[in-house]
């Protein structure tokens, strides 16, 4: 179907597609660093990632080094329509010297900087409190020995000072997302003590004031993981509550849930107390947190609730998923696309007739509506997003994809 046809028939609907299109293109995803390399980092160590996430699979093509995955980028994004972010985390540095993770600077991350400049993208940060032996544990800022925890306080602080001076050496202010993989893989007996270690450390990491308009602290909490299945310190109610005090964003992780519970349902909750909130788009599959997002069920709602509440101007978009059973390169592609097809997909419903339907009580009529959409030309809608971004779809997207990847598969 062309665009002028389908655009015809959404506005019989009173669904304006280019103000559709002009809103999407304004929407950041930010693409996260480690699905390039599987979470391994550029510390010169080798190791596992540890702290309960890990990769699976050996698909050909692993980036070993920073600039083989600037070039992975690179790629990626000109496979996507608009311009997107790159969420960074600290063990990603790019530098000849080997600093512990409490002796980072911003220097080592220079060429990062330089390189977001030159592509014109803003950059998040993460500190990395995992792959390291003092967090072998499964404890860092909750850990009893205080020696431990202010190892991991300073990581902290610099993390937030590396990431203000990239948030004003790019002109965006940079999220620096707090996630510990804190927990016991037992029933622990002191869970308070826990967790008032963790609020203290938390404290004092976040005691140096920054500037808003540089860098965002957010935090991020989790059901569980592999090794740390009884209790997770960072737990939801105890970032919530922390968030909502201390004034930083929430990270809601769409994989750090029970199975049954929905994001969707969480933002307008978390929303009426929070001023901002973070996203890590992902996919949960049994006790895994971390599939490459599909255009399903999930995001399709996700989308549609930040986009009936007004949270797109407060909530900062990011995606967490890694798999290394298929080429790295394409899950980046597959996953960001898929967001901003959900994204186009709720800007593209008739908000006025569902919520006038909804306030009169005439679920008949939403459900009716919500259903006949599913029927509607979305395909041609974004087909012309792509063209007007230069980007392609189908099979020139596959053999894109396929062509970049033979070009690396001969990476060891
Ligand atoms: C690498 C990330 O920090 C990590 O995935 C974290 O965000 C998380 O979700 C851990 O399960
Ligand atoms: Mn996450």
């Amino acid at each position: 179907m062309s665009y002028e046809t389908a655009k015809a028939a959404f506005a019989d609907w009173g669904v304006d597609t280019e103000a559709a299109l002009d809103r999407l293109k304004t929407i950041p995803i930010s693409m996260h660093c480690w699905q390039g390399d599987d979470v391994v980092g550029f510390e010169q160590k080798s190791g596992a990632s540890g702290g309960g996430i890990q990769a699976t699979g050996n698909h050909p093509g692993r980036a070993r080094n920073p600039d083989e995955l600037r070039a992975d980028l690179e790629f990626a994004y000109s496979m996507i329509p608009g311009k997107h972010r790159l969420n960074l985390h600290a063990m990603y540095l790019d530098t000849d010297a080997t600093p512990d993770r409490d002796a980072i600077e911003f220097q080592h991350f220079a060429p990062w900087v330089d390189w977001a400049k030159d592509q014109g993208i803003g950059l998040d940060f993460n500190p990395t409190f995992f792959a390291h032996a003092k967090a072998d544990d499964n404890l860092t800022l909750s850990h009893p020995d205080q020696g431990i925890r202010e190892f991991w306080i300073e990581h902290g602080r610099r993390s937030r000072d590396i990431a203000a001076r990239m948030g004003a050496a790019l002109g965006s202010p940079c999220v620096n997302n707090i996630w510990v993989p804190d927990g016991y893989k037992d029933t622990p007996v002191a869970r308070m003590a826990a967790r008032a270690r963790l609020e203290a450390s938390l404290d004092a990491m976040l005691a140096p004031p920054q500037d808003k308009a540089q860098m965002l602290d957010a935090v991020e909490s989790k059901l569980f993981g592999i090794g740390v299945e009884a209790c997770t310190v960072g737990s939801h109610e105890f970032y919530m509550g922390y968030a909502i005090r201390k004034g930083t964003l929430l990270c809601l992780d769409m994989g750090h849930f029970h199975p049954t519970e929905n994001i969707a349902d969480k933002l307008s909750s978390v929303a009426l107390s929070l001023d901002e909130i973070l996203l890590h788009v992902s996919r949960p599959m049994r006790w895994d947190s971390d599939h490459v997002i599909l255009l399903n069920d999930d995001i399709l709602q996700m989308a549609q609730e930040l986009v009936s509440a007004d949270l797109l101007g407060r909530t900062h978009i990011g995606l967490d998923f890694f798999d290394a059973t298929i080429s790295r390169t394409a899950a980046w592609v597959i996953g960001t696309r898929n967001m901003q097809k959900a994204l186009l997909r709720a800007l593209l419903l008739p908000w006025t007739a569902l919520e006038s339907a909804e306030s009169a009580l005439d679920y008949t009529t939403r459900l009716t509506v919500t259903e006949e959409f599913k029927d509607m030309p979305f395909g041609a809608i974004w087909d012309e997003f792509s063209a007007r971004e230069d980007v392609p779809n189908g099979q020139a997207l596959i053999k894109e994809l396929d062509s970049y990847q033979s070009s690396v598969s001969a990476r060891d």
